[in-house]
């Protein structure tokens, strides 16, 4: 044999050595495929057989990639969740079992962006970039990995860091009427967390696309968007994907708070989530119950906010601190959703219609409002003055009821009344301006100082803001125990008081006063009289 023909017998062989190895490696990958047809379809829902080996709440791939979540798992029949467009689906249709159960894409590549529950971004600025992707539905952490609240959460809005704090990794509920700003204070706690070293989720569930466009457009103004997450459902979306929308921020905000992270969630809001589950266990001829919202009502709202807490430091000690809110109808906080509500969460910020309408923004009802573990967590230099700043307040609140009657009333009363009218308009607040911790506490603590009391009430939006500018002037020892743990000393207190002191000074020249009864829910203020007020100084 030559070397060419070697060569040529060589490579021959090699060939279709190949080709037996290939035959031998060739296996098939055969896996079941089991697919059923849609039988019937309505507003959302979607009934579905051949399906007999489907799990509970297992997705399901419908015709154009539409994914639905097997919700109702009969013998003969599945009801099925839709989670997008399905005006184009048909009874007849052939549908397809996953394997696998509804998830959502989590990272840090979300901070910033703008994404519907499924993780598909709404802002147009590309793909979201994901690290990892969690189920939506996941166990709440257990009772062992829990650690007590104990560091603030502070939203920047004065009458809830000093009355009604809030801890990190606790879940306080908001809840009023229509149009009492609800949105506004979730927005401003989100826009307050800047320098906080928090991250927030923002949950909007079945809101307006203008509501929707309006939160984020302030979110970015103020340059809160980069470290927060929107995810959002709109009112024309099907109810499937505001029933699983919460459920879909909440893991983001784990993944955040499985890395040591503090979290803030905002659901806005939950009662647009419970009339999606309304709907679609209707539907789904679930038994309807109170409020024709079936039994477990109560369940998916309990099992969302347990996800909500402070991880031991074994664990990392990261937090997720949830906002819920709740819309109520005609002032009815013991209908069923707010009572629920306020039994899973550990407190409530109340939104009173008659002081939005009077005009006392952020319109909280402290009488109404209250959070079970904040207290614990509240810095012990707010902890100095809100006892007092509670009493006096509650007192005026009395009070006040019955000077509308017109009653002739006594000096003290007089007093308390002019006391507690300061701390209500000290407590007022303009929308989108947090306030730093030192100019909340100068301005606190003037006010239960009594420094406000010589001041008239038209005057007294003006002097609260030299007080709060004035803050700055605190020293800088003084200032660190505010973030520390350790107590203000008598001497921190008297060197605040009195740079609050020089503040009002300018504002104090007011005109003398006298009560008459005025309008529903307010006092006013006549220039009239020349009678001694708080203080015992003579107004000129
Ligand atoms: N502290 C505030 N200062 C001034 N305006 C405010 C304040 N809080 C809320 N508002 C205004 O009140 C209106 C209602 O606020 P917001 O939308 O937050 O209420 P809501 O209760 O969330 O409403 P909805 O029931 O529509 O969800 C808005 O126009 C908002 O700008």
């Amino acid at each position: 044999m030559t070397a060419r023909s070697e060569t040529l017998q060589s490579a021959f062989d090699s060939a279709f050595a190949g080709i037996g190895q290939t035959r031998k490696v060739f296996a098939p990958q055969l896996a079941p495929r089991e697919v059923g047809t849609i039988t019937s379809i309505a507003t959302g829902v979607a009934k579905v057989s051949g399906l007999p080996e489907v799990g509970f709440e297992e997705l399901i791939r419908f015709p154009g990639d539409v994914l639905g979540m097997a919700f109702n798992v009969d013998d003969s029949e599945t009801g099925v969740v839709l989670l997008g467009a399905y005006s184009h689906l048909n009874a007849g249709d052939e549908v397809e079992r996953t394997s696998r159960v509804m998830d959502v894409a989590v990272g840090e590549g979300l901070l910033g962006r703008v994404i519907d529950p499924l993780g598909r971004p709404l802002d147009g600025n590309g793909p979201v970039v994901a690290s990892d992707r969690l189920p939506i539905e996941r166990t709440a952490p257990h009772i062992m990995d829990r650690a007590a609240v104990t560091i603030p959460l502070q939203t920047g809005i004065k009458v809830i860091d000093a009355l009604i704090p809030i801890g990190r990794g606790q879940r306080e509920l908001i809840l009023g009427d229509r149009q009492t700003g609800k949105t506004a204070i979730a927005i401003d706690t989100i826009l307050n967390q800047r320098d906080q070293n928090v991250l927030c989720v923002y949950c909007a569930i079945g809101q307006r696309a203008s509501a929707v466009a309006k939160a984020v457009a302030t979110l970015r103004e103020a340059g809160a968007l980069d470290y927060t997450v929107v995810v959002v459902t709109e009112g024309n979306d099907p109810p499937g994907l505001a029933f699983i929308a919460p459920y879909a921020a909440t893991s983001i905000a784990e993944h955040f708070m499985e890395q040591g992270r503090d979290v803030l969630i905002v659901y806005d809001d939950l009662t647009q989530h419970a009339r999606a589950y309304r709907e679609l266990s209707l539907l789904l001829r679930r038994p309807p119950g109170r409020e024709a919202f079936p039994g477990d009502i109560f369940y998916i709202h309990a099992r969302l906010l347990e996800r909500a807490t402070h991880l031991r430091e074994e664990l990392g000690g990261g937090s997720i601190t949830a906002l819920p809110i709740i819309e109520t109808e005609a002032q009815n906080i013991s209908a069923y959703i707010p009572t629920n509500l306020i039994s899973i969460t550990d407190g409530q910020i109340y939104l009173s219609p008659s002081l939005f309408e009077l005009g006392i923004l952020p319109a909280v009802d402290v009488g109404k409002s209250v959070s079970r573990v904040g207290g614990k967590a509240q810095r012990s230099a707010y902890r100095a003055v809100a006892g007092d700043l509670k009493l006096a307040y509650a007192q005026f609140e009395e009070l006040e009821t019955f000077a509308r009657f017109g009653a002739r009333l006594d000096e003290a009363t007089r007093k308390t009344i002019e006391h507690g009218q300061r701390i209500r308009a000290c407590l007022q607040q303009g929308e989108g301006a947090p306030v730093p911790v030192p100019a909340q506490i100068a301005v606190l603590l003037a006010a239960t100082a009594k420094l406000f009391d010589t001041v008239a009430l038209e005057q007294m939006p003006d002097a609260e803001l030299a007080v709060q500018k004035a803050a700055v002037h605190i020293p800088a020892q003084v200032r660190e125990r505010f973030e520390s743990a350790g107590k203000l000393s008598d001497e921190d207190r008297s060197t605040i008081v009195e740079i609050a002191r020089a503040a009002v000074a300018p504002f104090q020249a007011a005109p003398k006063a006298q009560f008459t009864a005025g309008s529903p829910g307010t006092l006013e203020l006549q220039n009239t009289s020349s009678r001694p007020v708080a203080g015992g100084r003579e107004r000129s």
